[in-house]
């Protein structure tokens, strides 16, 4: 006889205080197993976790149960990298649990805000692509739209970044030390992945050749999931990460003949493979346990999304059944190990198991930077990969076929097409195998996808020109918004309602208001209220004693030369040059603080120099009284998710500065926009859509744009002219040359300075009088604050189109043709 509550539906706990206070203690008590009296904020935390998990339980397990009835189409989204963020201010806003919450946990002497300062957040990634990723999971949730995040799961995350003597010092992020209450295990659905060997290939009397992989060892993938919650809809997905396992953790033989560390090793060996997260977001190192990692996260994907369509499912239907979205090209191994799967495994002819893999791919490429494409040398692929690698050269023949037929004897097209390089050594161009494998292949911005079209990939477009499409990327206004800037959203939802949330391009109805004083007013209660939240956790996280009447000029994203720190540098250091040299009187300079957050790659040198002279350049600054009140510059250390939260919302001019056709996107210059601040950059990526929407008069343009970048390279760009020719640029360059900024030591930023005069690859040089006037213009148009205040309430009125929400529409409407499930 089954017990009637075993059949019954799992209903949360009631959305009440008591019932939030019966279920926190509950698990404080049996989960954590201590008394309140007793516990310590890391059980509170954890309890808290627990309590709003139990909240959401019931929702997940019916998204689950909707998703397997329904066989409906779903988005897996494979990406190497999430950076998500902290989960319970999230999980509390999606399930409505904010107030309740708060007051229970005061009902039991405790406070909301320090258990949520508790929280490590999950630094499951470096920059862009990783916090694209999780937005996107946050939107096809609250959109209903069933999808899977399949990803890995870091045992250390991106490093913490701390500053010794203002140089760059990184320190593991063991985020895990603590648990993690947000994720769930399941090693009962363990993955086994293998790794090396040999092919095997057989030709039968009908002369039909079958290979067969011969693997030399193998790993365990164990899946943590995650719980994605849609937004007040009741809807939960699932993020699914891999941690790897040895199959055989443990050899009591050898253990038993005394070499205990050689018993472990296999254990430490398949463990490295999730162990940490590459840090570097643009120069990949071709490392063999880089490959490693793409290859174990995608298997382990593709055999848990294949078995749980069921023994019986037909594999010529997964076309009908997933769309495999590729994350740039890190996870595009997962292409020949479909292919692997359905002819060795499951005896698919090479026709038939291509018709269903080309129809099961779409890939997202996120860079324009040659640098940043991935190739795997033949070398390293033939020895961990070996029939892969055969399937690869295999589709390339195929491809090559189809280019000979259209364009016969242009040899040249054939070279430059070929998914295998044979320069500087034999390589497999990732990149390529998306395009042709893809069914769709887009950009992540107008200009973007255009170039893309245009110089990257212009062969496979003049191929293929349907393939090639643009999904401007977007940004969740729940964490960006709703959490990040209760302030504001409380102000726009007393005045246009709270259907913005989920309908971002509701904000246009906020425009008019530009011209209502007491709104502008109210407006600017809410940046100060943000300037002092800032200041507030400035000053007990690293020290810093934040000006909040200064213009707050913030300038964060990962430090890369192509984003051109040193220009803003050079406006800072010009700034402070004209102020010492009385050029200007620092009584006529608008009070500004310069805020800096990035992180360089560890081995990437010249972005290490330049965060150095920028800590040191602040050092000065900030301690000469000849600009005491005038000039502020601070770097706080670690920016990540959590920090980019509370500074955000507290801008007023947001730094957009890369060299025109160099930034494929940008995230952060929607988010600064959609909380009241204004931009002042170039044509380069999304800031050309930005300029379009909110209008000239509402962003602050400068600099050349990409055909005039392009032009200046070709007709060959000397920076030494820019140097020579422009006495405001010298006399900067010439101050940080004289060792002002490193206690009178002119070697210490020899290498910065020589860079730009005599390289300068990004141009820096060439846009410094460009920018120094646009800055000009900025420092006008901040003395008319009425005036500031319509433009900013403008940038925010005119940027729902940079939604996620609005990104994930183009993707199904242009590429998945998936429905919402309600
Ligand atoms: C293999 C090394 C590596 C790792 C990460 C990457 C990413 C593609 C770099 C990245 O994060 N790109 C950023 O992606 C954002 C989301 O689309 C864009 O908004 C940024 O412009 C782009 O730089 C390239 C190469």
């Amino acid at each position: 006889q089954t017990h009637p509550l075993a059949l019954a539906p799992v209903t949360p706990p009631p959305p009440t205080v008591d019932g939030f206070v019966k279920e926190f203690l509950h698990e404080l008590n049996t989960d954590q197993g201590v008394a309140l009296s007793r516990s310590s904020i890391n059980d509170q935390y954890t309890a808290l976790a627990h309590t709003v998990r139990n909240y959401l339980t019931a929702r997940w397990l019916e998204t689950g149960r909707k998703q397997r009835e329904g066989h409906t189409k779903s988005v897996a989204y494979l990406s190497a990298e999430y950076l998500l963020g902290r989960q319970l201010g999230n999980n509390l806003l999606a399930a409505n649990l904010n107030d309740v919450a708060r007051k229970a946990l005061e009902s039991c002497g405790l406070s909301l805000d320090t258990l949520r300062a508790q929280e490590v957040e999950p630094g499951l990634g470096n920059g862009g692509l990783g916090r694209l990723a999780a937005c996107f999971i946050d939107s096809l949730a609250t959109m209903n739209v069933p999808c899977v995040g399949y990803g890995i799961r870091y045992e250390y995350g991106i490093f913490r970044q701390t500053f010794v003597n203002g140089e760059q010092v990184e320190q593991p992020d063991s985020w895990l030390a603590l648990g993690n209450p947000w994720e769930i295990a399941h090693p009962e659905a363990a993955v086994k992945v293998n790794f090396g060997g040999r092919v095997e290939t057989v030709t039968d009397e009908a002369g039909v050749a079958t290979s067969t992989w011969v693997p030399e060892w193998n790993v365990l993938g164990v899946p943590y999931n995650i719980m994605v919650p849609g937004y007040l809809n009741g809807r939960v997905n699932t993020l699914r990460l891999w941690s790897a396992q040895a199959t055989q953790a443990f050899d009591l033989s050898i253990f038993n003949a005394g070499d205990y560390a050689q018993a472990v090793r296999a254990q430490t060996f398949a463990e490295n493979i999730s162990k940490v997260l590459y840090p570097e977001d643009s120069t990949p190192q071709g490392k063999e346990l880089r490959l490693q990692q793409q290859y174990f996260f995608v298997a382990c994907s593709l055999r848990d999304f294949i078995d749980n369509q069921g023994e019986d499912f037909d594999l010529r239907d997964l076309p009908e059944r997933v769309i495999f979205q590729l994350n740039d090209t890190h996870p595009v191994i997962a292409v020949p190990e479909l292919m692997r799967i359905l002819i060795d495994e499951r005896g698919f002819d090479w026709n038939d198991a291509w018709a269903i893999t080309s129809k099961c791919f779409a890939y997202t490429c996120h860079t324009l930077l040659p640098e940043a494409l991935e190739v795997w040398s033949v070398e390293l692929l033939g020895r961990l990969l070996p029939r892969h690698l055969e399937i690869i050269y295999r589709i390339n023949t195929e491809f090559l076929e189809v280019v000979r037929e259209r364009w016969p004897d242009d040899y040249l097209r054939l070279g430059r097409m070929s998914i295998v390089t044979e320069y500087p050594e034999r390589g497999i161009r990732m990149a390529y195998l998306a395009t042709v494998a893809g069914i769709k292949v887009n950009g992540v911005a107008a200009l973007h996808s255009q170039l893309l079209r245009d110089k990257v990939l212009n062969d496979f477009a003049e191929l293929w020109p349907d393939k090639f499409i643009n999904v401007t990327n977007g940004v969740t206004p729940r964490r960006f918004m709703k959490l990040a800037n209760p302030h504001l959203s409380d102000l726009i939802t007393d005045t246009i309602g709270t259907g913005w949330v989920t309908d971002l391009e509701r904000l246009e109805e906020l425009a008019p208001y530009a011209d209502d004083a007491d709104f502008r007013a109210a407006f600017r209660e809410a940046k100060h209220a943000n300037k002092i939240r800032l200041r507030d956790r400035l000053r007990v996280r690293d020290g810093i004693e934040l000006p909040t009447d200064h213009m707050l000029d913030v300038m964060v994203k990962r430090l890369h030369e192509y984003k051109r720190q040193t220009l803003k540098l050079l406006h800072i250091v010009s700034l402070y040059e004209q102020i010492i040299s009385g050029k200007v009187d620092a009584a006529d300079v608008t009070p500004r603080t310069f805020v800096f957050g990035a992180k360089a790659a560890p081995g990437y040198r010249m972005a290490k120099n330049i965060i150095h002279l920028i800590n040191n350049v602040g050092e000065v600054v900030n301690n000469d009284p000849a600009v005491e009140g005038r000039l502020k510059v601070f770097f706080p250390a670690n920016y990540n998710v959590t920090l980019a939260e509370r500074l955000i919302p507290a801008a007023d001019l947001s730094e957009q500065i890369s060299l025109a056709g160099m930034e494929a996107s940008g995230t952060g210059n929607m988010k600064f926009a959609l909380n009241g601040a204004i931009t002042i950059g170039t044509d380069d990526g999304a800031n050309v859509e930005i300029r379009k929407l909110v209008g000239d008069d509402n962003f602050f343009l400068f600099g050349m744009d990409e055909p005039q970048v392009a032009a200046l390279g070709a007709k060959g760009y000397h920076p030494g002219e820019y140097y020579e020719s422009d006495p405001r640029l010298k006399a900067t360059l010439d101050l940080i040359a004289s060792g002002t900024f490193s206690n009178g030591d002119h070697q210490t930023f020899e290498p910065v300075v020589s860079n730009l005069v005599h390289n300068d690859r990004f141009m820096a040089l060439a846009d410094f009088t460009s920018y120094i006037e646009a800055q000009a213009k900025v420092d006008a148009a901040y003395a008319d604050t009425e005036a500031w205040t319509r433009s900013a309430i403008l940038n925010v009125a005119r940027c729902g189109f940079f939604s996620s929400d609005r990104s994930m529409k183009d993707y199904i409407k242009l590429i998945w043709g998936t429905n919402p499930v309600l």
